[in-house]
């Protein structure tokens, strides 16, 4: 069976949603409130601590330059104009000056710097999202879906990063105005000031009952946004496209498409009106102040002067800018929770992988594996894929793993590359000295390629490799032909996971590169699978005389040609039915036995002379160059 298909999910949510859209696992989203993001985005800013204080203090600064200039306007009505004081009228209009270019420059500064921490703090978060996810078991991959993930990673966090440099900046200005306004505001009149000021507590209130609202259609249109990823993932891949055109369903892809494009024209537009309502009462309600001002200052306070009317005016202006905008971004602020809301619950998540460097084959030599009592049950299975298995792998042994479909094979290949923890029982690798995931590496049947060329895929596997080396392996796969046949050799572009290579190529590029890596124990599952029996054979062939040194393990349905003394395992619903060398169990007419009859094609004995390499056909699909 497929490695990759090894976790699917089980726990399907009842409202047809996917697990990945239903939150983690299928539990509910973290709850999280606007504090808690601001203590986690407060310790995430803990390094740089120095240069937040540093663009906190120019944030103040050209706030209070900017509010300062009114006070000087103030001082030109009320002294320097009336009395015709041409040096007061010079030096105030110098000073208005000076401070406006000083503020520029100085809000330059403080951009810069937020800037510069913003992003630090932004992409340490994206690093961190990216390890956690990392450190997951093979389960968390098939229940979340590669959309949900990309999700996380790219787009929340692009929204955490603008709340950090563009939102906290705007947000923080708007406060320090905000507070300097009132200051100068209750130093002109400090009755009118505190008649704004209640009208301003009055208004918060207002936009907060809106808030929540917001912050529920965002969460929406976010878990939206991501089904539509997956959409396109599936339904715009090569894969997708022949799925839909093989069987007919393009007009269901599209509908499914169009109706959850639907949905988020439906939320946006719910989510822009409900933000628009409340700021159209902001909005006119701060319209209506300055006559207010006017008219109570006609009224009652006639002993102010006419230029701290002008300045009072200005300043409520002024004032109305700050409180509109925080309205406004508290609205991004709902926003950016919902975002740091889905990112903290992948940062949350327990890390129970961690990477291991492999161990080198020299001198340590191919691996002895002793499994004992070893069962594993999938979350939501009925039964047990492996249950109590006793089994040893002898250092320097060839073990062929067979049984019908679903009997734990790709489980049992999993649980000896250390990929899949037993539930219960021990994998020993050379008597507990080694771990398995160290010594062991595993080739699935669904091979992974990179999206780069042919040597690309290959020197992944390890730092340092040789040409001879490459040469080597591509040979012992039998695959030497794809460089000669290619315009572009060594550097023929392979497609995205390998497309433009046919199935049987693909594998071979597979097991090509795990030969290439360091390992002591190597586990084949069905990875010749889609190889004609004859190049399936070469090849298997190839692999054993490549792999003396290590300890082997192919799993198979169809059984390769085998020595009297190599290893056969025969699993049957998650237990062994049958285990002993190929010589002793095809003559015991037991479970083996039955198997190598039921094979497709009586195959001469090993040791036949092989048959040349068949001349290689040109790529039915054109060969792209990098
Ligand atoms: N992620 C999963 N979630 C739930 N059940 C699973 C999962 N993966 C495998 N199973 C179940 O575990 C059992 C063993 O599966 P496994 O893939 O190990 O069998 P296999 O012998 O490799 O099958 P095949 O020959 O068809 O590849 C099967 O019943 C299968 O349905």
């Amino acid at each position: 069976m497929a490695a990759s298909t090894a976790h699917r999910s089980t726990a399907a949510p009842s409202d047809g949603r996917s697990p990945e859209e239903a939150g983690l696992s299928g539990r509910a989203p973290v709850e999280v409130t606007t504090w808690l993001v601001l203590r986690r985005v407060a310790m995430r800013y803990r390094p740089y601590r120095w240069h937040t204080v540093g663009s906190g203090l120019l944030v103040l600064i050209t706030v209070g330059m900017s509010t300062a200039a009114p006070l000087l306007l103030q001082r030109i009505i009320d002294d320097a104009l009336p009395r015709h004081d041409t040096t007061l009228l010079a030096v105030l209009c110098g000073l208005m000056m000076a401070l406006g270019l000083v503020g520029s420059l100085l809000g330059v500064a403080e951009t810069a710097l937020t800037n510069w921490t913003g992003q630090r703090v932004a992409a340490r978060l994206r690093v961190d999202v990216y390890d956690r996810a990392r450190a997951q078991p093979l389960r968390f991959y098939s229940e979340q879906g590669q959309a949900q993930i990309q999700a996380r990673l790219v787009s929340d966090i692009d929204g955490i990063d603008r709340f950090l440099t563009s939102t906290v900046h705007q947000a923080l200005s708007a406060l320090t105005a905000l507070v300097a306004v009132g200051i100068a505001m209750i130093i002109l009149s400090w009755p009118l000031a505190l008649v704004s000021l209640a009208l301003t507590a009055l208004l918060s209130l207002f936009n907060n009952r809106f808030a929540r609202r917001r912050r529920l259609l965002f969460r929406q249109r976010q878990r939206l946004l991501t089904t539509v990823l997956r959409y396109v993932s599936e339904d715009l891949s090569l894969s997708g496209v022949l799925l839909g055109r093989t069987l007919r369903r393009t007009r269901t892809q599209r509908d499914r498409f169009v109706e959850v494009a639907e949905d988020i024209r439906d939320v946006t537009f719910r989510q822009r009106i409900a933000g628009m309502s409340a700021y159209t009462v902001i909005g006119v309600s701060f319209a209506c102040v300055p006559p207010l001002i006017f008219w109570a200052y006609g009224t009652f306070t006639p002993t102010v002067s006419v230029g701290a009317v002008v300045v009072l005016v200005m300043l409520q202006t002024r004032l109305s800018q700050p409180i509109q905008s925080l309205l406004r971004l508290s609205g991004g602020v709902q926003a950016s929770v919902v975002m740091f809301e889905r990112v903290l619950e992948y940062l949350d998540m327990d890390a129970p992988e961690r990477d291991v460097a492999p161990v080198r084959r020299t001198p340590a030599g191919p691996a002895e594996v002793r499994l004992r009592g070893v069962s594993c049950r999938y979350p939501g299975s009925p039964a047990p894929a492996l249950a109590g298995v006793d089994l040893d792998f002898p250092a320097g042994s060839v073990t062929v793993v067979t049984g019908h479909t679903g009997s734990g094979k790709s489980t049992l290949g999993l649980v000896l590359a250390g990929l899949l923890s037993p539930d219960t029982g021990t994998v020993r690798v050379d008597g507990g000295s080694a771990l398995p995931r160290a010594a062991a590496t595993l080739i699935p049947q669904h091979t992974a390629l990179l999206h780069g060329t042919i040597r690309d895929n290959l020197l992944f596997a390890r730092d340092g490799v040789s040409q001879a080396e490459l040469d080597r392996v591509l040979d012992t796969v039998r695959l030497g032909s794809l460089i000669t046949a290619s315009r572009h050799g060594w550097d023929t572009s392979i497609g995205e996971n390998g497309l433009q290579l046919s199935g049987g190529e693909r594998q071979r590029l597979g097991i090509a590169r795990a030969l290439l890596a360091d390992c002591r124990l190597l586990v084949v599952d069905e990875a010749t699978s889609a190889l004609d029996q004859h190049t399936a054979d070469r090849v298997t062939e190839a692999l054993r005389e490549h792999c003396r040194d290590k300890t082997l393990v192919l799993i198979a349905h169809r059984l390769p040609r085998l020595e009297p003394q190599d290893r056969v395992i025969v699993l049957d619903r998650g237990r062994v039915a049958e285990h002993g060398t190929h010589g002793l169990l095809s003559r015991a007419g037991g479970a083996y036995a039955s198997l190598l009859a039921a094979q497709p094609v009586a195959r001469p004995a090993r040791r036949e002379p092989p048959h040349p390499e068949p001349p290689r056909r040109a790529p039915e699909l054109p060969l792209r160059t990098t």
